[in-house]
Parts: structure tokens; C-alpha cells; sequence
């Protein structure tokens, strides 16, 4: 991605050597100056020349400081928009694995730190690198036996600085994790504020979250002791080397070895060379920094991608009238979690089909594979074996937006997002007019909530749509995916938030949706699905019965006990009875 911005980049570099070209020349002009002022000459010219080289080098290096920010802004901004596209389009397993914290610092904080690695530092290391070669090879010209010298003691310095810069790398690293982890916890609870105050846990979480401050305030200080180092042992290189050169040099010149102008010269670009070194030597602490940023922000960049199956996109036909709107064949499928070496099967051989017209329910105690079912009609997981078929096709045979727009999904959770109650209509089709919207309110009985808002339509909703009841947030969810004018709705627990006068509502505007496309409906509530066109029964993540309300009471057990009738009397299945451990309340 830095690539992209070679010629910014390649132009602050330039500007900056310009900048080393300046105040390299400037003690040879102050030489220059001092032997006309011994030889009596005129004194304009030379003055002149040192005035217009500050000035230069003042100008290309301020020049070149704000070309590399340029390009340094660029490349975040490139490595962001990269980082939101991947982190979007993101394999919901690897996603799962993540946490959202994490994910948080290393998009916003590492991605800022990369822009000091890839511009800045890069740059100043270029520049300040050679302003050093530069001087040294201008020093050894003018006495290579003091330069040996003086060498000497920089390389010293030097050796402790390479020490000092891998100390520091690994600190950065440590430290960009510390600081992820203390992100992710602080993330953690402000996502379940409630959930937290709720269980007095305010106090319990502050101690545990200061403690990974903590951590990562350790972890903070070795990178500032490390780099704090740096910087005063290249002093200390430095200055030793000037107390060298200028006992060694005033001892050369006293044996008229060299004469005090070439001293003089000598001394001040070693002067000079302070400057250049000490920015080199941050530009290493720095880049080191940077890099552990780097490493992080392209992790996070590898993370696996959905596929989107074959490539283009096709029409959002209708599916066809013949085919079934669903259809499971024989499928298996098991979440490949966080560490899980073997994962456990959730669906175990599914099979049914769904009619492209009608109410469909899915029933079966929690756990048993419902919201599973959906997910892999959604193409969020790819099932193990057996397909999953779409009119008729095979969904890992179609594109992924064909896929998902032919599908509507309300989740189990109902998301509403930050924004107005519009924006959260219209989020899955953008370019819905009134009309549409007022149909989808209506059809989801949600005309007289949205009258009652002070800016109706238009009212703001907070993170995870706070400002609605959960049952309004379910309709809202209904309305937003009946806008999507989907071929077959997928309805998760839909009704589970509204009162029976609301859920009567919404029982019809299913069944009016029903004629218009497939509806599936997982429901607790079987009152919710008694009038289903057919109702299949899951348990264990196998198909145990399907059929109508009607004839699952008469043949299937578990159904029953789902709708909360009494148990038929039959083998196995006891009318409970209080026994001797059992005592009457
Ligand atoms: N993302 C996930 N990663 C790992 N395991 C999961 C994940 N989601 C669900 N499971 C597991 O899969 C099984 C089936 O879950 P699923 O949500 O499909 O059940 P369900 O029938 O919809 O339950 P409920 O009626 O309680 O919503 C459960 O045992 C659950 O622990």
C-alpha cells in the first residue's frame, strides 16, 4: 500500500536529501568564510552563501516534513478503507474468533502508527541516513585519521543502539497487545452495560479492566525506557567523539598537521552530524514501533474472506414457481469455534423443504439447530455435507448477493442500528420510496408507533436501536426485511417480544406475507404457528416429525410438550407423580 504512494514518498525523500545537501554544505561555507576572513577578502559573498543555505535547508526540510505527513495520511487512509472492506466481508467463523476490542484498536490506533512506520520514520530514516553517510565521507576528506577515531566511539554507541532498537520492538509489540486486550475488555462490558450494573458487577469489572490498564501501562514504560536510551547514548557517542576529535585535532594542529580552518570545518560536521544521528537513531525507535503495528494491522487484514461464489451477479428473478423455496438435502454441519478440537455436530442429517408460497414453522427445544438452519440459508457458514438448495439451485452455486437478496432475515435479536427509524428501513434496500416504506410499516403494524414518536420517521435510535421497546425493535426488523421484498423470509423468533394482541398482529401479517413469499418461522410459541401451512419439528439437530398443528398433536410427543399439552399416558412416559423426594410446595 506504500507502494501506492511512491512518488509523494519518493518526493519528501528527495526534498529531505535536498534539506541534507544544504546543511551539509553549511560548515564547509562557514570554512570557506573563515579563510577569507584571514586572507582579508571581501566578506559579503560568503556571508550571503551561509544565509541562503539555512534558509534552504529550513525550507526543504519543512517541505519535505509535510509531503511524507501527506503520504503518511494516504497510506491510512488506503489501509483503512482495505481494513473495513475485509473486516465486512469477514468469515463469520474466523470473525467469531476475534474480539471486537481488538479488532477496534488494531482498525483505529495501529492504523495510525503504521503512518509513522511507512512514512515517517521511513522517510526520516532515508534522509537522516544519509545526511550521516554524507558528513562522514565530508570528514574523512578532510582528516581520515581523526575520522577513524571519532568512528570509534560512534560505532560503540551505535552497537548499544541495534541492542537497544530490538528491546524496543519487542516491547511494542507487547505493548500493542496489552493496550488491544485492555480495548477489548472495556468493549466487553460497555456492550452489556446493563446486564453489568444489573449484576452489582461495576466494581468486580473496574478492577479487572484497571488491571489490563495496568499491564499495559508496564508494558508502555519499557518502551519508553527503551527509547528513552536511545536517543542520550547516541549523545553520549556523540559528545565523546567531539572530545576526541577535538583534543586529537587541536593536538594535530599543534604538530602542523592541520591547519585550524580544516579543524574548525571538522568539528562543525560532527556538530552536524548530532542532528542527523539522533533522528536516525528515533526514526529506528519509531519504525521499530511502527512495525509491531504493521504486524498487527496485517494480521487483522489476513483474516479468511466469505467466498462469493461464482462470480457476477444474478438477476433477482422470483424463484421459480415449481422448485421449493428451501430445500435441506441430508445436511450436516458443526461451528468450528475458539480452540474446539473436535466440534460437536448441530445438524445432523437434515432434510425438509420449504413451498415458494406459504407459512412454514421450525419448532424444537432450545438448542436443537433452528437459528442454525437459517444461518446456513443465509451462506453466513457452509455446511459439511448434504446441500442447501435455493429454488431449486444450489446456494454454494450461486453468487453471494443473489443469495442474500433473494433471502430476508430477521434475527433472533432483532439489530436495529444507530440512525433514524428511515435509515433503519430502508438499510437493506436504500432506493425504497414512501409508498414502499409506508406498506412495510403497515404490514408490520407499526403505523401507530411511528405516529406517536416526536419526529416519526425521522426519530434518531441509539447503538442497537435504544429508543424502541423490544417488540417495536422486532417489527421494525420485520418491516425492514419486508422492504427487501425477499423470496423467502426467515423469521427468528419473531414474535417472542410482543403481547398476545401484538402477536395476533404480526401471526397476520405473516400470513399475508406468506402469499406473497416462502415464510420460515422459528417459534417458542407454537400459539405463533398453529395455523403454519406445515410445521417441522426439530430435535438433537435432526428432523423428527413434520406435518400441520393438527396432526403433530396427534402423532408426535415432543410436539405436544412444546404446544404444553398434557403428556398422552404411553410406554416411557409416566404422568409425573410426586415421589418421596418430592415435597408439596
Ligand atoms: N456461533 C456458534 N459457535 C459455536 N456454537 C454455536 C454457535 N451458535 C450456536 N451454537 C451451538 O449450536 C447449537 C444449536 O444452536 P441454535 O442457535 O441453532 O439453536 P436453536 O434451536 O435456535 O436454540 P434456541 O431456541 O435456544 O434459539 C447450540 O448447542 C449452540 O451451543
Amino acid at each position: 500500500m506504500a507502494r501506492r504512494h511512491t512518488g509523494l514518498l519518493l518526493g519528501g525523500v528527495l526534498l529531505g536529501l535536498l534539506g541534507v545537501a544544504a546543511s551539509l554544505a553549511q560548515p564547509w561555507a562557514v570554512g570557506e568564510l573563515i579563510v577569507a576572513a584571514g586572507e582579508g577578502a571581501a566578506l559579503t559573498v560568503p556571508i550571503a552563501r551561509i544565509a541562503g543555505l539555512f534558509c534552504a535547508g529550513a525550507l526543504f526540510s519543512s517541505l519535505q516534513a509535510y509531503v511524507i505527513g501527506r503520504a503518511g495520511e494516504n497510506i491510512v487512509l488506503d489501509v483503512r478503507e482495505v481494513l473495513v472492506g475485509r473486516l465486512l466481508r469477514a468469515d463469520l467463523t474466523a470473525f467469531g474468533r476475534s474480539s471486537q476490542g481488538d479488532i477496534l484498536t488494531r482498525a483505529v490506533t495501529d492504523t495510525s502508527l503504521v503512518r509513522i512506520a511507512l512514512s515517517q520514520s521511513l522517510a526520516q530514516l532515508i534522509v537522516s541516513g544519509a545526511g550521516v553517510v554524507g558528513g562522514v565521507v565530508l570528514m574523512v576528506l578532510i582528516d581520515p585519521w581523526l575520522m577513524a577515531l571519532t568512528l570509534g566511539c560512534l560505532g560503540a554507541a551505535g552497537l548499544l543502539c541495534v541492542t537497544l532498537a530490538r528491546r524496543l520492538r519487542r516491547a511494542a509489540l507487547r505493548n500493542r497487545e496489552d493496550t488491544g486486550a485492555f480495548a477489548a475488555a472495556l468493549q466487553r462490558v460497555l456492550s452489556a452495560l446493563p446486564t453489568v450494573k444489573a449484576s452489582r458487577a461495576e466494581t468486580r469489572e473496574a478492577a479487572g479492566i484497571g488491571g489490563l490498564a495496568a499491564r499495559a501501562r508496564r508494558s508502555g514504560l519499557r518502551v519508553t525506557a527503551s527509547s528513552a536510551l536511545l536517543t542520550p547514548s547516541v549523545n553520549v557517542g556523540t559528545q565523546g567523539a567531539l572530545a576526541v576529535a577535538v583534543g586529537a585535532g587541536m593536538a594535530r594542529v599543534a604538530r602542523g598537521e592541520m591547519d585550524m580552518a580544516a579543524l574548525t570545518t571538522f568539528v562543525m560536521y560532527l556538530f552536524h552530524l548530532v542532528s542527523p544521528l539522533v533522528m536516525f537513531v528515533t526514526g529506528v525507535g519509531q519504525f521499530v514501533q511502527g512495525r509491531a503495528a504493521v504486524q498487527r494491522v496485517d494480521e487483522l487484514a489476513r483474516l479468511p474472506q466469505e467466498s462469493d461464489g461464482p462470480a457476477g451477479r444474478e438477476p433477482l428473478a422470483p424463484l421459480a414457481g415449481h422448485a421449493p423455496a428451501v430445500e435441506f438435502r441430508d445436511v450436516r454441519f458443526a461451528y468450528r469455534g475458539r480452540g474446539r478440537a473436535e466440534a460437536e455436530r448441530v445438524l445432523d442429517g437434515v432434510s425438509f423443504s420449504v413451498p415458494a408460497r406459504g407459512l412454514t414453522a421450525v419448532v424444537g427445544p432450545s438448542g436443537a439447530g433452528k437459528t442454525t438452519l437459517f444461518q446456513l440459508v443465509e451462506r453466513f457458514y457452509p455446511a459439511d455435507a448434504g446441500r442447501v438448495l435455493l429454488g431449486g439451485r444450489d446456494i454454494e452455486a450461486l453468487p453471494l448477493d443473489t443469495v442474500r437478496g433473494l433471502v430476508g432475515y430477521v434475527q433472533q435479536d432483532s439489530a436495529a442500528l444507530r440512525g433514524t427509524i428511515r435509515e433503519n428501513l430502508t438499510y437493506a434496500r436504500p432506493d425504497a420510496g414512501d409508498d414502499a416504506v409506508r406498506e412495510a410499516v403497515e404490514m408490520a403494524g407499526l403505523t401507530s408507533v411511528i405516529a406517536r414518536l416526536p419526529h416519526g420517521l425521522d426519530t434518531e435510535l441509539g447503538d442497537q436501536g435504544i429508543g424502541l421497546s423490544g417488540g417495536q425493535r422486532q417489527r421494525l426488523c420485520i418491516a425492514r426485511t419486508l422492504l427487501q421484498r425477499p423470496a423467502v423470509m426467515l423469521l427468528d423468533e419473531a414474535t417472542a417480544h410482543l403481547d398476545s394482541d401484538a402477536e395476533r398482529d404480526v401471526r397476520e401479517v405473516l400470513r399475508r406475507v406468506s402469499r406473497r413469499c416462502a415464510v420460515v418461522a422459528v417459534a417458542h410459541r407454537i400459539s405463533t404457528v398453529v395455523d403454519a401451512d406445515r410445521i417441522v419439528v426439530l430435535d438433537g439437530g435432526r428432523v423428527r416429525a413434520t406435518g400441520t398443528h393438527h396432526e403433530l398433536m396427534e402423532r408426535d410427543e415432543l410436539y405436544r410438550r412444546l404446544a404444553g399439552a398434557r403428556p398422552r399416558p404411553g410406554p416411557g412416559l409416566a404422568a409425573p407423580a410426586a415421589g418421596p423426594g418430592r415435597a408439596a410446595p
